[in-house]
């Protein structure tokens, strides 16, 4: 399903990235036709009034941050911009638009014939930033029919893109620095697209490896992956093994019969004291699918060993063929747990390496990796905290990918100013109030180094300065007010694509760089934003000139209302 420009693009540096022409979005259904309908009657509405032309700001923002939490990671940014590089009308589009809109004229359709984004610049904040609810995200200028024809595409390509990347986060957040995370979603996903993003944007979010091979090639993504239950319940006994002979990874001496090996090496292990009572004879086909597997992979030897009984089969077995292989001068790598109680079977199958270290004289044996999987999520990882477990890696399907606990992100994409004149979008709620302007938006950071508070501002109004006492303002409730003075102050919306302007255009990073300034943002907040239990709100003003406008054009925009 993807293009192939696209797959020339690594997780380190993307076509686009190296400066050359800047590639279609990943995925080719991402053209001119996927918007709404009403974008096109809206489009020829405006061109029927000549009002097409007129130059329009937009905002793409989110209202409230997901998952119960206080910050939302934003992504989806590249893909926008591949989609605005690209933006052009096919006339096999325009025949298919005249169809379904037959009672327009046809000097409509000859100007979509010519319509691209060079007048359209767009101003970002850096994808990977931690981001807050009512603070643009984009901010879209353009010929009014064009830049409505971008607001479904946009939102599309922005909205679940942060949602996954900030669900990564979360699970980044609660797993601890120090584990690996594997997303393991891509048959849990929401078909094809929703797969291929799942996996991008969880490795944005803090992710170490996907399972998903396409998206390993498509944007050099490590790719990782244990061993499968169908695997060791496919063999009934060694017979089925042909060959059973293994070369010492010195290649000095050759094992006849590793099957044989793995079998006195057991034994071994059945006599071991401290085992005794724990298990007896365990299954037999699994050791021939252990071993089997050994003999392919010798130096990546990992065995799920939940198929039929952990303790009495699965770990036995598995040391067992480790042993073996240890003995020819191979290392084995680990288990994937995928039942029962993680945070128990993990402290058990530590203790069991540890004997084996200790009892065999096997250095590092302790250390074997134990990766565990079975519909993890935020909630479960915590718990296996809280009680205490041994797990290296969580390999995470379904509720990442899904976004299980919340749905969608709720972006939207509002008019704010047009021809220099500033709109408002009124609202019985006031939290779906537009903040109207053409604006500019700065992170001021505090003196520990933390960011404060983000401030939006009018275009025209002066820079706030370091070391100055600034008024920020809560938009909307006039008692909530605070004057910041900042340690350091960051202009968050950069140009990158900057339509007819003079402005030098941000070059687009590497899905690399991407994870790494969320990562390192992550890292900067401060905790209490970032606790999953009532985490503190982190701070969203505007300066007292642009509060004094909101609420001048809401008293002129609201009707007043007449009571009899
Ligand atoms: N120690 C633990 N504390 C809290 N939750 C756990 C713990 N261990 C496992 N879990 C979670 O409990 C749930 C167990 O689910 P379920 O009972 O369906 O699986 P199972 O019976 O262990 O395995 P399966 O049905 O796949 O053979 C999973 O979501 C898993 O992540
Ligand atoms: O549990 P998730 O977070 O979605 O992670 C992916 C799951 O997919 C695989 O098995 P699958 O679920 O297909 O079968 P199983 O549950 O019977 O093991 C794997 O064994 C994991 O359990
Ligand atoms: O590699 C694995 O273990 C894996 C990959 C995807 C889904 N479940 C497991
Ligand atoms: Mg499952």
């Amino acid at each position: 399903m993807m293009g192939g420009e696209a797959a020339a693009a690594t997780a380190n540096g993307s076509k686009a990235a190296m400066g050359g022409k800047i590639m279609g979005p990943t995925n080719p259904m991402v053209t001119p036709l996927l918007t709404d309908l009403y974008q096109y009657t809206m489009a020829y509405a405006y061109w029927k009034a000549g009002k097409h032309l007129d130059r329009a700001v937009f905002d793409l923002y989110f209202r409230k941050n997901p998952f119960g939490g206080e910050y939302t990671v934003f992504a989806g940014l590249e893909e926008c911009i591949h989609f605005v590089a690209n933006f052009k009308l096919s006339d096999d589009e325009i025949s298919f638009l005249r169809s379904v809109m037959p009672t327009c004229e046809e000097g409509f359709f000859e100007y979509l014939k010519g319509v691209n984004c060079s007048d359209v610049e767009v101003y970002s904040i850096p994808e990977g930033s931690v981001v807050f609810p009512k603070v643009p995200l984009i901010r879209i200028e353009g010929p009014v029919a064009v830049v409505q024809l971008l607001e479904t595409p946009f939102v599309n390509l922005v909205n679940y893109a942060s949602l996954v990347t900030t669900n990564a986060a979360r699970h980044r957040y609660v797993s601890g620095k120090a584990k690996v995370l594997l997303e393991f979603g891509l048959r849990r996903a929401q078909g094809p697209d929703g797969g291929i993003s799942a996996s991008k944007y969880c490795y944005i979010g803090g992710f170490d490896a996907t399972s998903n091979v396409l998206a390993g090639k498509l944007f050099g993504i490590p790719l990782r992956g244990t061993h499968s239950h169908a695997f060791v319940s496919s063999y009934m006994s060694a017979d089925e093994i042909p060959d059973k002979t293994l070369r010492s990874s010195d290649g000095s001496k050759t094992c006849d019969d590793f099957f044989n090996l793995a079998l006195s090496w057991l034994r071994k292990i059945q006599s071991v004291s401290s085992f005794h009572g724990l298990f007896g004879e365990t299954n037999q086909s699994e050791l021939a699918a252990f071993t089997s597997y050994a003999l392919a992979f010798p130096n990546n030897f990992l065995a799920l060993v939940d198929t039929y009984d952990v303790m009495r089969s699965g770990l036995p077995n598995f040391c067992a063929v480790a042993l073996a292989l240890h003995s020819l001068g191979y290392k084995a790598s680990g288990i994937r747990l995928d039942s029962g109680d993680l945070a128990y079977l993990s402290i058990e199958a530590r203790n069991f390496f540890n004997v084996i270290e200790k009892e065999f004289g096997v250095a590092h044996f302790g250390k074997m990796v134990i990766t565990a999987s079975n519909d993890l999520n935020e909630e479960t990882i915590d718990a296996l905290n809280k009680q205490g477990h041994e797990v290296d890696a969580f390999g995470i399907g379904t509720y990442l990918v899904t976004c299980y606990s919340q749905a969608a992100l709720g972006c939207v994409f509002k008019l704010v100013e047009i021809n220099d004149q500033p709109r408002i979008k009124l609202s019985e709620d006031v939290t779906k109030v537009s903040i109207p302007c053409k604006k500019r938006i700065f992170r001021l950071y505090g003196k520990e180094g933390y960011p404060l508070v983000d401030l939006m501002t009018g275009e025209d109004e002066p820079t706030p300065k370091e070391g100055e006492r600034i008024l920020c303002r809560h938009p909307f409730v006039e008692s909530k007010r605070a004057y910041v003075v900042a340690q350091r102050v960051e202009e968050l919306l950069k140009c990158y694509w900057p339509g007819r302007s003079n402005e030098p255009r941000e070059e687009l990073p590497s899905l690399n760089k991407i994870r790494d300034r969320c990562i390192k943002q992550l890292e900067k907040m401060r905790q209490d934003h970032m606790r999953r239990l009532n985490p503190t709100p982190y701070k969203v003003s505007v300066s007292a000139k642009l509060y004094d406008f909101i609420h001048y054009l809401w008293l002129n925009e609201a009707p007043v209302g007449e009571l009899q």
